[in-house]
């Protein structure tokens, strides 16, 4: 499968003042094939959301990009203007964030909303643009399109706004759907039927989906790949099926041990004892070691370098490389 996005070595700071720079993204590396869904996933504070929005162009004003590349279809979105990043916006890259509410004009209904977003992007007429609008409405299954229409955003259900979001992100057909916290807000039943309809985006469109998420638990039925981020860092990247199955990096095995459904139910969850650093002062050496149970002097003077293993997942550990290298595959203990 073809690459759609290739994010180089991406380090991404906050402040801007350059003594005073808080790096919280660094030398990330993640790809994304066409029709393939990546999940983002991590604790709150490692980066995700900023990752996610620099694809998009759509930093902060004190957020900078301090090195890397993002290749979207050839193009590297950091090099080009506010007027192409803004075109590739509307046309190949929709989003859906967590808030829905706040993505919503509160004082229009949801039809009017539809139809001028259509119209203004596609150049098709009112009448054309409603029908596309209700047609759009109904393969995200909402029920009565047409009522859906005439309502204002707080007359619906979170789970129903959520609908709309996607199934105007999906009016453009865009090549990719980067979608933050999709269902964070909702509840479970809820979560999962919005997951599904991600998942069928991809099956019907080809549609490829960064999914970002705090919850493993949430994201693991539905992605391909997944980049596990802990403190600014990709500490593992590759196939899903690989890292659900056999976890390499320490945070990545404790982070699926404390997800309830991922678990046996008879096994023990397992808690990640202490807390993120702060990203202005982060450890020397891995940022993980000090809550990783494997950790030794190396792991405290040195950053680890990503090493890959025979699955062809990457793992940004220096117990891995020490493993791979003695027993020929990436898992420790
Ligand atoms: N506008 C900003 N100015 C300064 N620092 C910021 C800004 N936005 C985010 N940060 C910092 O960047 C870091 C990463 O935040 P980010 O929102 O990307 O994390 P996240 O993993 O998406 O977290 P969450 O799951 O809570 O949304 C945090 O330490 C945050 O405080």
């Amino acid at each position: 499968m073809e690459t759609l996005l290739d994010i180089k070595n991406l380090s991404i700071a906050f402040g801007n003042d350059l003594n005073q720079q808080v790096r919280v993204v660094s030398d990330a590396n993640i790809q994304l094939r066409y029709g393939e869904i990546l999940g983002i996933v991590g604790e709150s504070g490692c980066g995700k959301t900023t990752l996610a929005r620099c694809i998009l162009g759509l930093l902060p004003p004190s957020g900078k990009v301090v090195g890397g590349e993002i290749d979207f279809c050839g193009k590297d979105l950091l090099k080009l203007d506010k007027d192409s990043k803004r075109e590739i916006r509307g046309k190949e890259v929709g989003m859906i964030f967590q808030d829905s509410m706040a993505a919503l004009n509160p004082v229009r209904k949801i039809g009017v909303q539809f139809t001028e977003t259509l119209t203004a992007r596609m150049g098709i007429n009112k009448v054309q643009a409603k029908a596309m609008a209700i047609e759009l409405l109904t393969k995200v299954k909402l029920s009565n399109p047409t009522e859906i229409m005439g309502r204002y955003s707080f007359q619906l259900s979170g789970g129903m706004r959520q609908r709309v979001m996607i199934a105007m992100a999906l009016a453009l057909k865009p090549r990719l759907l980067i979608a933050d916290e999709p269902t964070t807000a909702l509840d479970v039943t809820v979560q999962a039927q919005i997951l599904k309809e991600m998942y069928s985006l991809k099956e019907q469109f080809g549609t490829s989906i960064i999914l970002v998420s705090h919850n493993l638990g949430v994201v693991y039925q539905v992605v391909d790949t997944i980049a596990v981020m802990y403190a600014g860092t990709v500490v593992e990247y590759g196939a899903s099926s690989e890292i659900f199955n056999k976890p390499n990096h320490p945070y990545t095995k404790a982070l699926i041990g404390s997800v309830p459904s991922l678990k046996e139910s008879q096994e023990e969850l397992i808690s990640i004892a202490g807390t993120p650093p702060m990203l202005h002062s982060l450890p020397d050496g891995c940022v993980f070691h000090p809550r990783c149970r494997f950790a030794s002097s190396i792991c405290r003077l040195k950053k680890p370098n990503n090493i890959q293993t025979v699955t062809g997942v990457q793992v940004a550990c220096h117990k891995v490389k020490q493993s791979a290298a003695k027993e020929g595959e990436g898992n420790i203990a």
